[in-house]
């Protein structure tokens, strides 16, 4: 089987469209190159429901992408896995299973166990956590990512790996990011995004692996809070404007970043991994809904609620990380390919915000 390969690899001069061809044929794997590589590959008929794994499921977007995936292919075929302990709704609504993704032989376990076909691995340290602790960040969003990479190859596993707007940096054009440009980010959460983007990409050329991966915005959701992150304002501003009528914003009042509703981003995740590969022309996407500034939601948000007081207390770290981000997303290759379309702009945003977290704020009243 090396031999093989090695042949290929030299016979192809750029190592490019031959090598590709022998690696699919054979089974090729890259970390358990043996014989009994075939062995473990699972084959996923596009009329099955796939049967898909979640890791880092319960930090702000997994549990809403569970609930999705489940109403489409079913509770039972979809896992939802993190290192936390999950809360009593969360262990009842479906399959839960302790993974740590650092461990490569739990992974393993889980994935033939439960004859996992799609991989969603959204494990990570954000941008601001990672650089409170870039030890951690290199070791989860890197390390942890080469297990997934050679679970996924070696098990032939449809894989989506989630990037950002923080793969990009000031060298980077910003207004607006296109697809392809330089990225050359400053924070370890960028460069380990830039990392998986590339690796993700290389194995699809190299060993045929079937890698998805979507730039997402900031995301901002009602039920969910989010990890630790330089747009996290955009989630607490409401949770604050409800509950104390004061919020205090962390980044200065003329800082845009993109952003997007939770539900766009899952149904984009969605929509992708349930693509016809033909239509892929690459294997990372730029999405976008939208684009603001403090000032412009903070606006938006007193349409509602007038009496809401506003104060700006500058985080240097956060500040630095957004003014290297892209102010506007070019994701026009997504919507040509696949048909990305967003549902939520800025004042749709701000009405189901506040309908959702008032409504719950009105329920623990009551209770
Ligand atoms: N939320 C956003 O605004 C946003 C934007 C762009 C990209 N993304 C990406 O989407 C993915 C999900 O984001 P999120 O906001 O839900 O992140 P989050 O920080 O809320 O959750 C991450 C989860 O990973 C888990 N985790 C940490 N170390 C782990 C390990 N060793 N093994 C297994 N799990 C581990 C944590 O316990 C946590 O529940 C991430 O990859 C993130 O980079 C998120
Ligand atoms: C943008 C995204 O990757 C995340 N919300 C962060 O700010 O780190």
């Amino acid at each position: 089987v090396l031999n093989a390969a090695k042949q290929a690899l030299q016979g192809s001069g750029c190592g490019c469209q031959p090598l590709t061809v022998a690696v699919r044929h054979i089974s090729f794997s890259p970390r358990q190159v043996t014989s009994d590589a075939s062995f473990h590959s699972v084959s996923f008929s596009e009329t099955d429901h796939p049967k898909v794994l979640i890791t880092g499921g319960l930090g702000q977007l997994g549990v809403g992408l569970a609930n999705l995936l489940r109403k489409r292919f079913g509770n039972n075929n979809v896992i939802l896995s993190d290192i936390r302990k999950p809360p009593s709704h969360v262990f009842h609504s479906g399959p839960f299973i302790y993974s740590d993704i650092l461990d490569y032989k739990n992974l393993r376990e889980i994935v033939v166990n439960n004859r996992i076909t799609w991989l969603v691995h959204y494990s990570a340290l954000l941008s601001a956590v990672g650089e409170a602790n870039v030890s951690l960040a290199r070791s989860v969003n890197i390390t942890g990512l080469h297990n997934i990479l050679d679970i996924a190859a070696e098990h032939g596993l449809r894989l989506f790996v989630p990037s950002t707007i923080g793969a990009f940096g000031p060298s980077s054009p910003r207004n607006p990011t296109p697809d392809l440009c330089v990225q050359r980010p400053r924070t370890i959460y960028g460069v380990s995004k830039v990392h998986a983007e590339l690796m993700g990409e290389y194995y699809h050329h190299r060993y045929g692996l079937d890698f998805r991966c979507l730039r997402y915005p900031g995301i901002i959701s009602a039920d969910s809070q989010p990890g630790g992150g330089t747009t996290d304002y955009a989630v607490q501003i409401f949770h604050d404007a409800v509950k104390t009528g004061k919020f205090e914003c962390n980044l200065k009042p003329d800082t845009r970043l993109p952003m997007m509703y939770i539900d766009d981003c899952l149904r984009a995740t969605l929509e992708v991994m349930e693509a016809p590969a033909e239509s892929l022309s690459m294997r990372t996407y730029n999405i976008n809904a939208m684009s603001f500034m403090p000032e412009e939601l903070v606006a938006e948000v007193q349409k509602q609620l007038p009496d809401m007081q506003v104060t700006y207390k500058v985080d240097h770290v956060r500040q630095a990380i957004a003014d290297s981000w892209p102010m506007n997303f070019d994701d026009s290759n997504a919507r040509k390919d696949w048909g990305w379309k967003h549902d939520y702009d800025l004042p749709e945003l701000v009405q189901t915000m506040l309908n959702f977290i008032g409504s719950d704020s009105r329920i623990a009243r009551a209770n």
